[in-house]
């Protein structure tokens, strides 16, 4: 598995897992910044959220599909009394989700359709009905038509994204009807980044504002398609299953991902989406067909001597598909999708609506997979800034009411938000700082030149085994060289023996053995001995004269010095300024060349004798036996008749020589 890439039991968009790695400190911790303590003792969650800017009553006038009538041109639509709710426009008392609207210009196939202006932001917190101004409903705040996702991002994403850098769990997500525009929200494009990558770019920002602090970033990117989770970073990781342990809920087997820059977590993003599930539906061209879950994992410690622990926390952003009714014309798969986007929806509202009643019951957050890994966020484990997109058009008005009602249930939902931190070693960002450590140690003695992982004890021990060893060595080495300058001696003393048995020192047709043949197995030696025949032949062939050489070695004690002479007398043919030397001498004359006094025999001389002396008794054991049998065939053939065919095979030396004798 690649280093930077993860797929843990533990990892869990929204889970805030509390396992026992961590510890959940108060809101008020040391670690947090004064303001962002200052910001969470506030009564209320809107009170740390910026007041915007540009969003008076009727902003809406400005919309470039507005229409020529103007948005008072159509008779307002009276609602129930008792269906408008007239929100405080003070903060309610205690934490609460943090609730945004945002408003869509009209579009074209609404300005087309000669839609009015239903609703609008009357001011930066109401939304007001165009029709029946009584009915408005007030938020943390209101963002109109032409606000930017830059200035939206700064009040409902930016503070949760701070709160998560110091260790505080955050979600932001986008509610509303299918193209009210919350992947416009969340995504954005090119020239108007959403909430996640204007929240990448700050987290990075962050982090080079925090010299005092390290940081880890992990990101995890999943979405919810039919109630089916499945992995968009892994397009293998499909219908993942939601665990559940004493901790809390966790998504099995999800992978998670290293990242070092914004482009870096962007690219994640970009390569995510081409697994999203996209489809058209007559509102929208690509409509979103999940909601999808962008879930960075923090870790961070302070730097150098001033270690604390660790501090964990999870930011998700999530985009939410859109809620569809009956106008939304669809049919086969989008309208299954459509049935499971609304359930899950449903069951979003219903746990809403429980959670903002504050009464200790059932909250049926298993009722859908969204819940299920909502629970933990909507349970109060972190902050939560909610952004409802809405349209302001006259032919949607039911709709987007109904998102008002939500967010406003929505807004009454308390949560407690804490800061996290890890007090064990578990965490990936200090087991990176061990191994980093470790491997700055390496590196420290391969600079020295010394053993890694070594004490100095072992150290010294080593050392002495290495002089100890160095000793040894050495006087094995010294041995060695001896046994090599022995052996180095003998094979020069072989080879030179070889030579002299050769024709080193004959000239023309008896010095043209190939000079590998002058080294040196026993083997070769004996290929040797027939050669010194072969020689012996040809030189009986060139002295016919000679005596019997064979018959004088066999009957002679003393043949030794005679074969010495045959050597020499053969020899002194051809170096005649050698005939000089006595017989003892001889031989020595010719392995070296040079004379030697009488009675001075070198080691050489005697080797190369010895060899000769095996040579010769060879050669006359062989000829005995022929003789043997030819004196043996000579009383059975004594007219001789067979000899000379006996004689066929016998080496030449021998036929000479008995052919000296015998004739
Ligand atoms: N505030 C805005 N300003 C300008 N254009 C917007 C705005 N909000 C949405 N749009 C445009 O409206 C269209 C639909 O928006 P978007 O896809 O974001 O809707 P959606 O809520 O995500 O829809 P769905 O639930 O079907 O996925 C897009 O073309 C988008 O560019």
């Amino acid at each position: 598995m690649d280093s930077s890439s993860y797929r843990t039991r533990s990892s869990s968009p929204l889970s805030y897992r509390k396992s026992s790695s961590f510890s959940s400190t108060s809101s008020t911790s040391s670690f947090m910044s004064n303001k962002l303590t200052h910001q969470m003792s506030l009564s209320s969650a809107s009170s740390y959220f910026n007041s915007g800017s540009e969003y008076g009553s009727r902003s809406m006038s400005d919309s470039v599909h507005y229409g020529s009538q103007g948005y008072n041109a159509r008779t307002p639509v009276a609602y129930p009394s008792d269906e408008v709710i007239g929100e405080p426009l003070d903060t309610p008392s205690g934490d609460s989700i943090s609730v945004t609207i945002r408003f869509r210009p009209l579009n074209e196939r609404e300005f087309l359709r000669g839609d009015e202006i239903a609703w609008y932001a009357d001011d930066d917190k109401i939304v007001r009905n165009e029709y029946n101004p009584a009915t408005a409903y007030a938020f943390d705040k209101v963002f109109g038509p032409h606000a930017t996702s830059q200035a939206v991002y700064e009040v409902a994403a930016r503070p949760v994204v701070k709160a998560a850098m110091e260790g505080v769990n955050g979600t932001v997500f986008a509610y509303g009807v299918t193209s009210s525009g919350k992947t416009h929200t969340m995504h954005g494009d090119q020239n108007a980044p959403g909430i996640i990558p204007l929240a990448i770019k700050d987290v990075f920002s962050i982090i080079q504002d925090s010299p005092g602090r390290e940081f880890l970033l992990r990101v995890s990117y999943i979405e919810i398609y039919n109630e089916v989770i499945n992995d968009l970073l892994d397009p293998t990781g499909q219908n993942l299953r939601v665990r559940e342990d004493a901790q809390g809920t966790y998504i099995e087997g999800i992978k998670e991902e290293v990242v070092l820059s914004p482009g870096h977590a962007l690219s994640f993003i970009a390569a995510g989406e081409e697994h999203r599930h996209v489809g058209s539906n007559n509102f929208n061209l690509f409509s979103s067909r999940s909601h999808t879950i962008f879930t960075l994992m923090i870790e961070s410690s302070a730097r150098g001597d001033e270690y604390d622990g660790v501090v964990f926390s999870q930011l998700n952003l999530i985009d939410l598909a859109g809620s569809e009714s009956s106008k939304t014309d669809t049919t086969g798969i989008r309208r299954k999708e459509g049935s499971f986007i609304n359930k899950s929806l449903l069951t979003l509202g219903t746990v809403i609506g429980k959670l903002s009643e504050g009464k200790a019951c059932h909250i049926p957050y298993r009722d859908s997979k969204l819940t299920r890994l909502l629970q933990s966020s909507l349970s109060g484990h972190g902050l939560v800034s909610l952004i409802c997109t809405v349209t302001p058009a006259s032919s949607n008005m039911e709709e987007t009411h109904n998102t008002l009602k939500f967010a406003s249930r929505a807004k009454r939902v308390e949560i407690y938000a804490s800061r996290n931190k890890i007090i064990d070693e578990k965490s990936l960002i200090k087991k990176y700082q061990r191994e980093i450590s470790v491997l700055k140690e390496e590196l420290d003695h391969l600079r020295k030149g010394m053993v890694v992982g070594v004490n100095h004890e072992e150290l010294l021990s080593l050392r002495q085994q290495l002089e100890e060893g160095q000793v040894k060595m050495q006087s094995r080495l010294e041995e060695e060289e001896e046994a090599k300058a022995a052996l180095m001696s003998r094979i020069q003393r072989l080879t030179k023996l070889i030579l002299v048995s050769t024709k080193s020192t004959v000239p023309g047709g008896l010095s043209d053995l190939p000079s590998h043949q002058r080294s040196h197995s026993v083997g070769e030696e004996d290929k040797l001995d027939l050669r010194v025949g072969d020689a012996l032949l040809i030189d009986d062939e060139n002295q016919k004269n000679s005596p019997s050489l064979i018959s004088a070695l066999v009957t002679d004690p003393c043949y030794e010095f005679k074969h010495r002479r045959s050597f020499s007398r053969r020899n002194d043919e051809f170096t005649p300024s050698n005939r000089t030397f006595t017989e003892s001498t001889q031989a020595g004359e010719l392995i070296s060349g040079s004379k030697l006094p009488a009675g001075r025999m070198t080691s050489d001389q005697m080797d190369l004798l010895v060899e000769q002396v095996k040579m010769l008794a060879g050669e006359i054991a062989f000829s005995s036996s022929t003789l043997k049998r030819l004196v043996d065939q000579s009383v059975n053939d004594p007219d001789g008749s067979k000899t000379q065919d006996l004689l066929v095979g016998i080496p030449r030396v021998t036929y000479f020589s008995l052919e000296k004798r015998t004739g």
